[in-house]
This record gives structure tokens, sequence and C-alpha cells, in this order.
């Protein structure tokens, strides 16, 4: 995995009211020491309304996970009503910011324009994006994959500068393995991964390319976490329903930390 610190991102979806936000984020410090983070990033990532909420309990009482939201506006201010300003993000003390997951893109078509455009936004604000991008599996299935996944990088990057790209992270979701229970082989994570790699060196450099954390999403749980990120262009993982249960979190974070088990 070369010398990036892998990424664990609990991405949370439209689940957890405030209150439940701090019970879970406490229950995950508590079930994850202090000594995993020196070997693994975790952070979560809940809805809107939560932030505040997780700030406090993070900032409160010091802990080492960081968080994040899961959308944002592509303008800064103004009269976009029910946007949210990458500005608002920033001071809140967000990490992360997910841009262009696969519901937002198919339930609310965002496109390759929209995410380039909200990925800048990111940037602006000096929080880090998750830019997400994965296939259908009508495109699996036709074998073409790899070259929709390349496609669909360099729009959501377009025009970027190197040093830009090297600010952001790349997670490859394919649909067809998000919240199905269908988890890709760990060949068929690090097959999309080496490409996204293979493309930033393109459109980027190599020492930028080397240093971009590539995650994978989709049905990630304890028992496969260790195989996905075993791959060597793999550096974590974007995960969903398990990452709302605080013992099982904990876990496959400890597992991409390299163990021990908490
Ligand atoms: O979409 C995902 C994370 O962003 C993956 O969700 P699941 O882990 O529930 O499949």
């Amino acid at each position: 995995m070369a010398d990036r610190k892998p990424l664990i991102a609990g991405n949370w979806k439209m689940n957890l009211n405030h209150l439940e936000a701090i019970a879970l984020v406490q229950k995950i410090a508590f079930a994850l020491p202090a000594k995993y983070f020196d070997k693994v990033d975790v952070t979560v990532i809940p809805p809107f309304t939560d932030i505040r909420s997780v700030q406090t309990v993070v900032d409160g009482d010091k802990l080492l996970l960081t968080y994040g939201a899961q959308d944002l506006s592509a303008h800064d201010s103004g009269a976009y009503t029910g946007e949210i300003s990458g500005a608002f993000l920033a001071k809140l003390g967000c990490t992360f910011v997910v841009v262009g997951h696969s519901e937002r893109r198919t339930m609310h078509a965002e496109t390759d324009e929209v995410v380039l455009a909200k990925t800048k936004a990111a940037l602006r604000h000096g929080l880090t994006p998750i830019v997400c991008i994965g296939e259908g599996l009508d495109i699996r299935e036709s074998g073409e994959h790899v070259a929709y996944n390349v496609a669909q990088l360099k729009g959501s990057l377009a025009g970027l500068s190197a040093e830009e790209i090297g600010k952001v992270v790349i997670a490859y979701e394919p649909v067809w393995a998000i919240g199905t229970g269908r988890v890709a082989s760990a060949d068929d994570a690090q097959e999309v991964c080496k490409a996204v790699r293979q493309t930033l060196a393109e459109i980027a450099d190599d020492a930028t390319a080397s240093s971009v954390r590539v995650l994978y999403g989709g049905s990630v749980n304890a028992k496969n976490v260790g195989d996905i990120v075993g791959q060597t262009d793999v550096d974590g993982a974007l995960v969903g329903g398990a990452s709302l249960k605080s013992d099982e979190f904990a876990t496959l974070s400890a597992i991409a930390a390299g163990g021990p088990l908490p």
C-alpha cells in the first residue's frame, strides 16, 4: 500500500438524528483505543443536522476520529435554498466531504460537471473531497467497467492541477455492490483502483498518483475488509451499513490498521 495511511470513512447516509449521532460516536471512540489512530485514519460522515453535535463530542472528548459531510453546494453563498456551503462545513471543523456519491448521481442527477464543481468548492474551503465513482451492473456485465470508471474519474477531476488532485481522496463504489451485500471481490476492487491510480498519473503525475488515497466502497464489513484493503492500490474503505454498528466499525477500522482486534 506504499506509505499511504489507510482511511476508513463511515457514510451514515440518511440515518441517525443528532442524539443518536452523539451516542454512536462515543461508542466508536470507546471501542477503538487511541493506539489504532497511528495506523489508520477513521472518519464519520453523518447527516448535516448531526455535524454540530459530533463536533462537540469530538472536541470535548479530544477524540482522534474526524468527521465530514455527505455533500456540499458548488456555490459559496447566496440564493440556493436548501444548499449547504463548504464554508459552513469548514467552520464546523469538517475534514472530509463526500462528492458524487452514486445515490446523488442517480437520485439527484449529478453529472461529472456538477461533481467537479463541488470538488472545486470543497478544495476552496480546505475540505478534503472524497470523490466517488462507480459503475452500474449493466456496465459491469458488459465488461466496460474500467473504461467507464476512468471516464467518470477524468470528468470529475477535469482541469484540476496536480496540486489540487493531490488533495482529493477517490472512492470506487460499484453501484451493484452498494447496500446489496454483494461485495466486489478483492481482485475486482484492485483492478479498478489500479486503473484509477494509473489515470491519476496520467492527468497529474506519478508522485501525486502514488500519494492519493483510493478507497473501495460497497458492502464492506469486518469480514471482508482485510482482503480488500490488503490490495496494493486500495487504501481503505467507504463504509455504509456497517458504519452504523459501533463494534463492527471499530473492528473493521482495527483490521485496516493491521490489527490487533480491539
Ligand atoms: O455507499 C456506500 C458508502 O458510501 C456503501 O454502502 P454499504 O456499505 O451499505 O454497501
